[in-house]
């Protein structure tokens, strides 16, 4: 193995940065028994404040070199764990919850069950010299910072990952001790405990049974209250792991969930309100994977701990109400989804450029000044026949533009009208309104995208072809070229004119609507450039600094109507 002195010889190129050496890396908790190879990075700032967190790639065992570069390393968690045919548990829960916490993770599968929400219909190991052949095969080739166990269903399939496990060494064992299933059906019978207690437990960096799992490691210890779950804490301690986490999720009369982490010094009491669903099928294999995925990236025990706990219930309380099977405990969705939406209430179509036809953009000070509520405006400009709505309120409060984000976006929804937030991309979020517009000032749209999620909906301004290809470029669906007209609504708008606007239109790859100074009488000059890619108008003032919006909505559409546009 490639010495502890070895590693603090390294430097980076760029000589503002340090390499923690391992003595460093123990210092920050990392003091496992990890190889070498898996060494910890963490590149700081000479004044101190970390900077990023890595792993150096090194060669493979007895190497004393370094690859030939500081590339940063994906954290990896490899599950040892059985199937679950219903996705919920397992396996399958255990790649979904890494993936949700932005790991890598590979798998070495110990048994097969058919399983569904009902319970499990059948098992089937896995030979213990092919779960041998699956470990060394991952353990030999990749870079796994933590290995978490999960179903272990026979004393040789622990005896052959111990072994293993000697022979490569990780940087962090976590270990679920599954014996029985959500739905009460065995998974690892009681001639498994001793090699538990003497092999694999003393391995762990965590182990994290349930009441039931604590009670059968203790002999059937009676655990019912706080404190019996800290004696147990205690107690399993003892058999060698460096922190137990006894879950409490099933303690009676408990209406917090309570779980007890000790690590030999301290108790740390983790409590957080109970969430009511059925859908907790895989809350385990979940929490482990969880913590394992936290370790993985670097983080002490605790705040893993804390972090994976809050994930789990995150998930858990957005799933409450998906429905997945018909047997009493169904899964939930750790990539916050699947949640189910009425049909009349979530936005089903992607993007069609044809809604840019009469987009209808809302200005607070101009409802403020006709004694209107901006959702009543929202009304209007739908009912006159607007087919896309952007919510520009430059002096709403942050508050107030969420709730009424969320009030327009019912009335948007009932008529399958996409609303997009001017600027503000964490109130679009938080509404889950169906996008947003930004201008060349505002949050780049290549990051919108990153935060909104390939689906909703960007446009971005433009004033030049340049800035079109940009929008392009960076994700965009839509641009918004102008002022084509001078407006008073936007403070020192710089005209393009209609041919600034065909020069934009001809050379963007996105379709275009047109903005500024438009209105009734010249909507069809503007339509009349005709081209292909030109959609429709924006329009703020022809319809909201009037009287009655929905009469000025409706005589633009008819305008929009006889120009023909969209068409070509
Ligand atoms: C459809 C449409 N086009 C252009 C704009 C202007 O956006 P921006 O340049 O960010 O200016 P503000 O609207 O934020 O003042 C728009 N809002 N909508
Ligand atoms: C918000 C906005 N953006 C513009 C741009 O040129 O990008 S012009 C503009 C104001 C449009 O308001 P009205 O329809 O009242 O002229
Ligand atoms: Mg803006």
């Amino acid at each position: 193995m490639a010495s502890a002195t070895f590693l603090s010889t390294l430097s980076l190129a760029n000589k503002n940065y340090l390499l923690l050496t391992p003595t460093h890396a123990c210092a920050k908790g990392y003091t496992n028994n990890f190889r070498v190879s898996n060494l910890p990075s963490i590149v700081v700032r000479k004044e101190g404040s970390v900077r990023s967190q890595g792993f150096v790639a090194m060669q493979e065992k007895g190497g004393s070199t370094l690859s030939d570069d500081s590339r940063t390393k994906t954290p990896h968690v490899l599950t040892v764990a059985g199937s679950d045919s219903g996705a919920g548990a397992g396996i399958q829960a255990d790649l979904k919850a890494c993936a949700a916490r932005g790991v890598y993770c590979s798998t070495v599968i110990t048994a097969l069950t058919a399983q569904n929400t009902v319970g499990v219909q059948g098992a089937s190991n896995v030979p213990e010299d092919f779960v041998a052949q699956q470990l060394k095969s991952v353990l030999s080739d990749m870079q796994v910072d933590v290995v978490k166990t999960g179903m272990l269903p026979s004393v040789g399939i622990v005896k052959t990952l111990c072994r293993t496990l000697r022979e490569y060494p990780v940087h962090a064992l976590v270990v679920d001790p599954v014996m029985v299933s959500t739905s009460g059906d065995v998974l690892a019978g009681p001639s498994i405990l001793s090699t538990f207690r003497e092999e694999l437990l003393p391995m762990a960096d965590i182990i994290t049974p349930n009441l039931k799992e604590a009670s059968a490691l203790l002999n059937g210890m009676q655990l019912e209250t706080v404190d019996d779950m800290r004696s147990a804490a205690r107690l399993l301690h003892n058999m060698g792991p460096k922190n137990v986490l006894v879950k409490g999720g099933d303690l009676p009369d408990s209406s917090d969930a309570v779980d007890i982490l000790y690590n030999g010094h301290n108790f740390y009491e983790l409590r957080s309100p109970r969430i009511r669903t059925r859908n907790t099928h895989g809350t385990g294999c979940s929490l482990a994977s969880s913590i394992a995925a936290e370790v993985a990236k670097g983080y002490p025990m605790l705040s893993a701990v804390k972090v994976a706990k809050r994930f789990v219930e995150t998930a858990l309380d957005y799933s409450k109400e998906i429905v997945i099977g018909n047997g009493p405990q169904g899964p939930f969705d750790h990539l916050l989804r699947l949640k189910s939406h009425s049909q009349d209430c979530h936005r089903q179509q992607p993007f069609d450029p044809s809604d840019l036809f009469l987009y209808a953009v809302t200005d607070s000070r101009m409802n403020k000044r006709w004694g209107r509520s901006i959702v009543d405006a929202v009304k209007a400009a739908i009912d006159g026949g607007a087919t896309i709505i952007q919510l520009r309120e430059k002096d709403a409060e942050t508050k107030d533009f969420l709730e009424s984000a969320k009030a327009c976006l019912r009335i948007c929804r009932l008529h399958g009208v996409p609303l997009l937030i001017n600027d503000r991309v964490d109130v679009a979020i938080a509404c889950d309104a169906d996008g947003v517009h930004v201008g060349q000032s505002d949050m780049p749209a290549c990051v919108a995208r990153t935060l909104l999620g390939p689906e909703k909906i960007i446009g971005v301004s433009c004033k030049t072809p340049e800035q079109a290809e940009q929008a392009w470029v960076d994700g965009a669906d839509y641009i918004g070229c102008g002022g084509v007209y001078p407006t008073n609504t936007k403070e020192n708008n710089i005209t393009v004119g209609l041919n600034g606007l065909k020069t934009v239109c001809m050379a963007s790859k996105l379709p275009v609507v047109a903005i500024g100074g438009i209105g009734v009488s010249n909507a069809r000059a503007v339509m009349e450039i005709r081209t292909p890619n030109l959609k429709g108008v924006a329009v703020v003032s022809a319809l909201f600094d009037r009287e009655c919006v929905q009469t000025e909505t409706r005589k633009l559409h008819e305008v929009l109507l006889g120009s023909n546009i969209g068409s070509t």
